[in-house]
């Protein structure tokens, strides 16, 4: 399997599971090898062989800094061309997709930089907590292939130009699909789902420690958020003990979630069991009970788009090696069965012990934002950004959400941060609830907008 290229190949084959259903087993050793020794890609076993129908243009151009999802920084711009290798007439497969107010975006994590990824991973929000890798967005994945929910600001020719984004410059798109509330959105399913109280939530508090993570670093590395830094040789600073959520806090928190559906009123419930729930009730619905997936109308998504919670300093951070993970779902009451039209997430995801940070700009920093905005100085503007004041909020946006690492966080306080946003190479630190700017200069390269893919192919695509 070679990322780099977007090429997503896995050649071998599956094991065979041992007890599989007659019929619905894994796909045996099937040669299918040809004279030449290679082996060829099988759609039937999932072998995708995948050819980028582009790569992606983006005002963020490292990993470092790039926002871990799209809601996080709405003024964040990208464009796609579709690859005319692809498709002659580009413009003919974006046909009606104007339309549309968002799309959802496959891509390949192709800097990566390595293909290896574990069973469990830290998710920066936990704040060194480990969770299973198919309960988060990691990049590190056993196959590296990102989701995005991203906004479809506008379709000219054979490209679309996209906002609220979290992927590099230079991405590898996969494919693009329509995002459709109707089938997207659990609230929309006309089917109850049954049961709501899933059992897989329901998993025990578990003590676990980071001491195996011997590979951490302070370096400013391109990294993103899950990946593992390099040995920090410059700090002395020790972990300090373990300092998890309580028991009681995630149960009160789930007291809190049934007492607020408990009292929503019974004739929703049963309109939603019945699935006669009109459009605009469910929407109504959906906004006082659900904070979590998106729903996304093309007249107030500008507005919509940046929902995360907000929490002050008092937001609890757990400090040190070892942290107790007690990530409980936020259960429905069993008798609401109309509950099953709502999707259901651990309350770890919404209360996540990292704080949304204040930002702050030196005079410097905003001299020298204003500076690079302004078109009268003879040289580079933005690319992405239509003025200082969109550049200041899209750095402000991705600050306020802590862009570090629960490492960095934790054993790297001390250190710069720096980060590259369109044409503006940030530079900040991290106090106690804040983060302040202390330089803006011009990217010392630029990001090319032009024909991305040409760079890739030299690389080797
Ligand atoms: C946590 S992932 C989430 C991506 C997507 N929304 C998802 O859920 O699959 C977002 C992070 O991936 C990293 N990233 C973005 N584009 C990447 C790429 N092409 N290769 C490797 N890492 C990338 C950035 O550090 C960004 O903060």
């Amino acid at each position: 399997m070679e990322t780099g290229s977007g090429r997503l190949e896995r050649v071998g084959w599956a094991p065979l599971l041992p007890g599989a259903m007659p019929g619905l087993e894994e796909p045996g050793p099937r040669p299918t090898a040809t004279p030449c020794g290679c082996v060829k890609p099988a759609l039937e076993t999932g072998n995708l062989l995948t050819e980028p129908i582009g790569y992606l243009e983006s005002c963020f151009s490292a990993k470092n800094g790039t926002p871990r999802q799209p809601s996080i920084c709405r003024h964040s711009r990208a464009c796609l061309r579709i690859r005319k290798s692809i498709f002659n007439n580009p413009e003919h497969s974006l046909m009606g997709l104007e339309q549309f107010s968002h799309v959802w975006i496959l891509f390949v994590f192709h800097q990566n930089g390595h293909l290896s990824c574990k069973a469990k991973v830290q998710p920066p929000r936990l704040n060194g907590a480990k969770v299973g890798v198919f309960s988060t967005r990691s990049p590190h994945r056993p196959n590296a292939i990102g989701l995005t929910l991203a906004k479809l600001e506008k379709v000219e020719g054979g490209a679309i130009y996209l906002s609220g984004i979290d992927m590099i410059h230079g991405t590898p798109v996969l494919d693009i699909k329509p995002y459709i509330a109707d089938y997207d959105s659990p609230q929309n399913l006309i089917e109850p789902l049954g049961e709501c109280n899933l059992q897989n939530n329901q998993y025990k508090p578990k003590t676990v420690s980071q001491s195996d993570d011997k590979t951490d670093s302070c370096a400013q590395q391109q990294l993103s958020e899950y990946d593992e830094p390099q040995p920090c040789s410059h700090t002395e600073e020790k972990p300090s003990c373990p300092k998890g959520r309580t028991s009681e806090e995630n149960d009160m928190q789930c007291s809190d979630t049934a007492k607020m559906q408990q009292s929503l009123p019974k004739r929703r419930e049963i309109a939603a069991d019945l699935g006669l729930e009109s459009r605009s009730h469910r929407r109504l619905s959906m906004a006082e009970e659900q904070t979590g997936p998106h729903h996304l109308e093309k007249s107030s998504s500008e507005e919509g788009t940046d929902k995360r919670p907000r929490r002050g300093k008092e937001a609890v951070a757990p400090q040190g090696n070892s942290v107790e993970v007690q990530p409980l779902a936020l259960h429905c009451p069993p008798k609401m069965a109309g509950a099953a039209h709502r999707s259901v997430v651990p309350a770890w995801v919404r209360e996540a012990p990292v704080a949304t940070l204040e930002v702050r700009f030196t005079p410097h920093a905003e001299m020298e934002l204003e500076h690079l905005g302004s078109e009268d100085v003879g040289r580079a503007s933005f690319k992405y950004f239509q003025s200082a004041a969109e550049a200041r909020l899209a750095i402000e946006a991705v600050l306020s959400a802590d862009p570090r690492s629960a490492y960095r966080r934790k054993l790297c306080q001390d250190r710069l941060f720096y980060f590259t946003l369109d044409t503006a190479h940030v530079t900040c630190w991290f106090g106690d609830g804040f983060a302040e700017v202390l330089r803006i200069k011009p990217a010392s390269e630029p990001i090319q907008m032009t024909d991305p893919v040409e760079s890739l192919v030299s690389l080797g695509s």
